[in-house]
């Protein structure tokens, strides 16, 4: 099937495959014949901002059960979305104090953690990312930008290699633009979130990718009354070749929470060796009869990964205290046991 119709929306991750979820939300719906497609660029509050082939529009959200977010694809109908199509992913952060779950991007496809080798990178930080993105059901790349900073930017990647083999690394100098190509290759088509603390070189290589000033995608139209001229969608940067970044606050600030179950689940080899441990609640730090100490003592564990491991233990530990105000108590009384444990022995090492 050839239909042109839609070719302005190819920018902005528009396939086939949208074609075909279209047509079938159309059919399910009963949406009119007028019924356009559109991707939501942002939400605020009952409004959606969204982008279609005639440019980017305000309108509200009608008849639709679970509401859409950034990232989603939408059925545009009688002057409101009418219809969300089907997600391939799904970034959401759960609210803790609220008990509720909030999303935050639809159909992104590679998460990439931004970090700047102009500062040390943090496996930990690497760590929560990837989580996110699994979660998500995204891939999680890692992209170490100022590489014209340090002298062996090479040897950097390396070390977060051997720490997260299944993670690609990729080397890029914003500025000069080197590295820029094997990066565009994975991004081509696809939906990508930078994640990456403030200053790490997000909105450089943004503007790299897109190889210009890019902080607007189209003009805003406040629902159909034509020529009113607002705000602009500063959500969705089209790189060309199909490749959006997806840059919306929720993604920002979701700093990228943590809990065990997916601690868990994404170290499994560490996991794996600590049932050998002769403590169940093994810290894997000085403990006796510790089985990752020893695999990494053998080589058959990455020093870097044991680094991981712990840096992701702290994490996830203080989030369940922030979480629980008794395990706040028991952390403050095991670490007053810790601390009268080391007076007690110090005498002996002498
Ligand atoms: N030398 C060098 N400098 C870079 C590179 N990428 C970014 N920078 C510089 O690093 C600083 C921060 O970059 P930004 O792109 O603004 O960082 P950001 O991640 O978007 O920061 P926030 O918007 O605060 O989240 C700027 O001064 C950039 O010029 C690079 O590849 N090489
Ligand atoms: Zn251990």
């Amino acid at each position: 099937m050839s239909d042109d119709r839609y070719g302005a929306l190819v920018d902005i991750g528009w396939s086939d495959r949208w074609t075909a979820l279209f047509a079938e939300a159309v059919e399910d719906t009963g949406a009119s014949d007028d019924a356009r497609p559109g991707r939501v660029t942002r939400h605020d509050g009952v409004a959606v901002m969204v982008a279609t082939a005639e440019g980017v529009v305000q309108l509200p959200v009608r008849g639709v059960l679970a509401p859409p977010t950034v990232g989603d694809w939408v059925v545009v109908d009688g002057g409101a979305v009418s219809a969300v199509l089907p997600r391939h992913s799904l970034i959401r952060r759960r609210d803790v104090d609220k008990d509720v779950e909030q999303l935050i991007a639809a159909n992104v496809d590679v998460v990439a953690c931004v970090c700047g080798l102009d500062r040390p990178v943090k496996l930990g930080r690497i760590q929560r990312t990837a989580m996110l993105a699994w979660d998500a059901g995204a891939v999680p790349v890692v992209v170490l930008t100022k590489a014209d900073l340090v002298p062996d930017a090479a040897a950097e990647a390396e070390r977060v290699e051997a720490a997260f083999p299944a993670i690609d690394v990729y080397v890029v100098d914003a500025r000069g633009g080197t590295g820029l190509e094997r990066l565009r290759d994975v991004i081509a088509g696809r939906s990508v979130v930078l994640v990456g603390e403030s200053g790490a070189g997000k909105s450089t290589l943004t503007n790299a990718l897109a190889g210009e000033e890019r902080a607007v995608t189209g003009e805003v139209r406040r629902g159909d009354a034509k020529g009113r001229h607002t705000t602009t969608a500063r959500e969705l940067h089209p790189l060309g070749d199909g490749a959006v970044v997806i840059d919306s606050p929720g993604i920002r600030s979701v700093g990228v929470w943590v809990d065990a179950d997916v601690l868990s689940s994404s170290f499994g080899d560490v996991e794996d060796l600590a049932e050998a441990c002769r403590f169940n609640d093994c810290a894997h730090d000085t403990e006796p009869g510790c089985a990752v100490l020893a695999a990494v003592e053998g080589g058959e564990l990455a020093p870097a990964r044991l680094d991981a491991w712990r840096e992701m233990a702290r994490e996830v530990a203080a989030a369940e205290r922030r979480a629980d105000p008794q395990a706040e108590r028991r952390h403050g009384r095991r670490v007053a046991r810790v601390v009268k444990e080391a007076k007690r022995q110090r005498p002996d090492q002498r």
